[in-house]
């Protein structure tokens, strides 16, 4: 592992459903000079020397979930060891939710082969033992899939049309399990929920009530 820990900043990652609020939480600290904010690179994803490998994805899961998989696990090892002089680094999502949530999920709807659940499996083994990965807090904004399948459908991502309720409700079950009863995976770091079925005005405002712990600022004691 780099044992040079020395620069590497307050790592934040930002984990959520589909349409949870993850843009608009990443895009409320953009304004902050000393914070980098990484948000999913989903234009790497969908075009990879030309192919859109995400609308592969979304018409063809079976065939193409462990090429999408494989990629977002590249993007988000390329993420997490990004050198920055920033003190904070904001990602949006991670190695672990991939891995976690959404590699899980695919293997559990059986739209992704064991052996092939297997190799992406070792890959994120390797990594998570050889380089350093590691992240200082999680925020977790944690919906209801029947709100965020309604965004999702008034976003209208065009890759994201035909995504039944039934597969947001199933990766709502998985971030679950994983951050908040915290009986699934291993959890990297502390988990900071957020209410992110209110909407964007009081979103902002329960951002600016955590703020201070997201951007690693000691909480000013106040004069004894
Ligand atoms: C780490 C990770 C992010 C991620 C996003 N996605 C999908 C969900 C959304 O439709 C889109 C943008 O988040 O990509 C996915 O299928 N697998 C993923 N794995």
């Amino acid at each position: 592992k780099n044992m040079d820990k020395r620069n590497k900043p307050f790592t934040v990652i930002i984990e959520g459903n589909i349409g949870s609020g993850k843009t608009t939480l990443l895009n409320y600290f953009s304004k902050y000079r000393d914070v980098e904010v990484l948000q999913e690179p989903v234009e790497r994803w969908r075009n990879v020397e030309g192919h859109n490998l995400l609308s592969l994805l979304y018409n063809d899961p079976a065939r193409w979930s462990l090429t999408f998989q494989t990629h977002v696990q590249l993007t988000m090892l390329d993420h997490h060891t990004k050198e920055t002089s920033a003190k904070v680094k904001l990602m949006e999502r991670s190695i672990f939710s991939g891995r976690y949530c959404f590699v899980e999920n695919l293997h559990q709807s059986k739209l992704m082969e064991p052996a092939e659940y297997a190799v992406i499996s070792e890959w994120f083994k390797w990594i998570t033992k050889n380089i350093d990965v590691d992240v200082d807090l999680i925020v977790y904004l944690r919906s209801d899939p029947e709100v965020v399948h309604k965004r999702i459908l008034q976003r209208a991502r065009k890759e994201e049309k035909t995504v039944p309720l039934s597969y947001i409700v199933a990766l709502h079950e998985i971030h679950e399990e994983w951050l908040h009863e915290k009986v699934s995976h291993p959890v990297p770091a502390p988990v900071l929920e957020i209410d992110a079925n209110v909407d964007l005005v009081e979103m902002l405002k329960q951002i600016s009530l955590v703020e201070n712990q997201i951007l690693n600022k000691k909480a000013n004691k106040r004069a004894l």
